[in-house]
């Protein structure tokens, strides 16, 4: 017998796959020197990634120009050819050039050599779409509207990012140093799934804000706990800290 229609999510077909790409220390072209190749180029410098600028010096804004001054990015001083891509390290392009038949031409020669590829501002020639995304150390946020509105996805994402606590970027390294200490202690692979849980304890035990507080002295009393599954709160933590910081020895004076 099928199992209820409600038992599991429901699919909304239509939407995009968003994922993280993982593009460091890869090789990504970049069409153009206007703004908007200096918004591609920007999150591609975020993202670690190798880059080469293939555009007219005559055309560069002031931010390409001075990426290219600072030696972050490879500039070919010359209008796009077709043997720009035969370099087999090109791991995705990304053009943003005002020439609409330059686009298509590139965008079919991509598709030819099967590199992902996204012409700014033209959907049907984007294997993937740009978002709107915060930024806050290694925390990213990003919005999409599937394109619907561009302009609305940057109202939304700033919308969200007000409602954070500050330094929230702060308290996800902190996590993420915790999670290493934690794999340091217990690194056994059977380890796994007491890993996970006492993690995702800590996680929903400590309000985002008191992770964001979070110490080197919280964390080695945090780690105390693991071995019986054991997390202590921030509450408990800091009034134990208090009572310590006041000199209080334990007795509640009864020495
Ligand atoms: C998010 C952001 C990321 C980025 O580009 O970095 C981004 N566009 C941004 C801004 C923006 N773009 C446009 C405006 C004018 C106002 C308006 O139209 O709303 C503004 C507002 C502004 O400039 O402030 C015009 C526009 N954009 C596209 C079309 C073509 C079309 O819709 O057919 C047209 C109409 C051209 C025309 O009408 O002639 C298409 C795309 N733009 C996308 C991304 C992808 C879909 C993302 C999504 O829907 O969520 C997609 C599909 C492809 C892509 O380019 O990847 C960035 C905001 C970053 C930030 O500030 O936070
Ligand atoms: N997504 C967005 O937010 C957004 C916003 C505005 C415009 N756009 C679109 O993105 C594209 C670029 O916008 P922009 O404001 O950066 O344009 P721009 O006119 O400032 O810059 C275009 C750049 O492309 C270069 N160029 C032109 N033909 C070229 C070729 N054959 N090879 C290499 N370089 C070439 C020019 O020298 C210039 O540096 C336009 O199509 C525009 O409609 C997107």
């Amino acid at each position: 017998m099928d199992p209820p229609a409600d038992e599991f999510p429901a699919v909304q077909p239509g939407g995009s796959l968003l994922l993280a790409w993982q593009v460091r220390n890869r090789r990504v072209l970049v069409v153009g020197g206007g703004n908007v190749a200096a918004g591609r180029i920007l999150n591609l410098l975020n993202a670690d990634a190798l880059i080469t600028v293939v555009t007219p010096a005559a055309g560069l804004v002031p931010e390409v120009a001075h990426r290219i001054s600072q030696n972050l990015i490879t500039h070919i001083d010359r209008n796009f050819l077709p043997t720009d891509l035969e370099d087999p390290a090109i791991a995705m392009v990304l053009t943003a050039v005002d020439d609409p038949l330059a686009s298509s031409t590139i965008y079919t020669l991509c598709k030819q050599k099967r590199i992902p590829v996204n012409v700014a501002d033209v959907p049907p020639e984007c294997d993937f779409y740009f978002g709107s995304v915060h930024r806050d150390g290694p925390l990213q946020i990003m919005v999409s509207t599937n394109g619907n509105g561009p302009k609305l996805a940057n109202i939304v994402r700033r919308q969200i990012a007000a409602t954070l606590p500050a330094n929230l970027g702060e308290a996800v390294v902190k996590v993420g140093a915790l999670r290493k200490r934690l794999r340091g202690i217990a690194p056994a692979p059977a380890e796994g799934p007491k890993r996970m849980d006492w993690m995702t304890r800590v996680c929903e035990g400590w309000s985002l804000e008191e992770l964001c507080d979070m110490n080197e002295e919280d964390m080695e009393a945090l780690l105390k706990g693991y071995g019986d599954g054991v997390v202590i709160s921030y509450k408990e933590l800091r009034g134990e800290q208090d009572a310590i910081a006041e000199g209080f020895d334990g007795s509640f004076g009864w020495v």
